[in-house]
């Protein structure tokens, strides 16, 4: 089986739970084909020592980066760590990365306990004999 490629990004209240979630899964997600949002790419390299595809960060461009590779089959499954409580500049960048998902069927994550359940699909799919 080919290395999953994932998409990993959360807003910044939610960065912490992206790191929790992450360190949970480092083992697997080392590999796979991670892509990232700028600063959530980051905290993933400098605190977990995984390697990530930075994109832009999210505000100046990168979830559409991020659209952009799932359009062209390049993304297997998104993380997105949404906050909905906090009004973002770049909304309608959000939404048409959620959109590009639906488009497109691809698993799209937006909360942990969502990501708990595609990523340990994605983990035992990839033990599987
Ligand atoms: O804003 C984001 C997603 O919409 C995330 O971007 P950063 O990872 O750069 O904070």
């Amino acid at each position: 089986m080919t290395a999953p490629r994932i998409a990993l990004i959360a807003h910044d209240k939610k960065k912490d739970d992206m790191i929790a979630l992450a360190g949970q899964y480092a083992d697997f997600l080392r590999g796979c084909k991670l892509t990232a949002t700028g600063t959530t790419g980051g905290r993933l390299v400098t605190e977990l020592g995984l390697t990530v595809d930075r994109k832009h960060s999210g505000p100046l461009g990168g979830d559409l980066q991020i659209g952009a590779l799932l359009v062209e089959d390049m993304i297997d499954a998104v993380i997105f760590l949404r906050d909905p409580m906090t009004p973002q500049p770049h909304e309608p960048d959000i939404n048409a990365l959620v959109r590009a998902c639906d488009v497109h069927d691809v698993a799209c994550a937006t909360n942990v306990a969502t990501a708990h359940l595609v990523l340990s699909q994605l983990q035992a799919a990839g033990t599987q004999p």
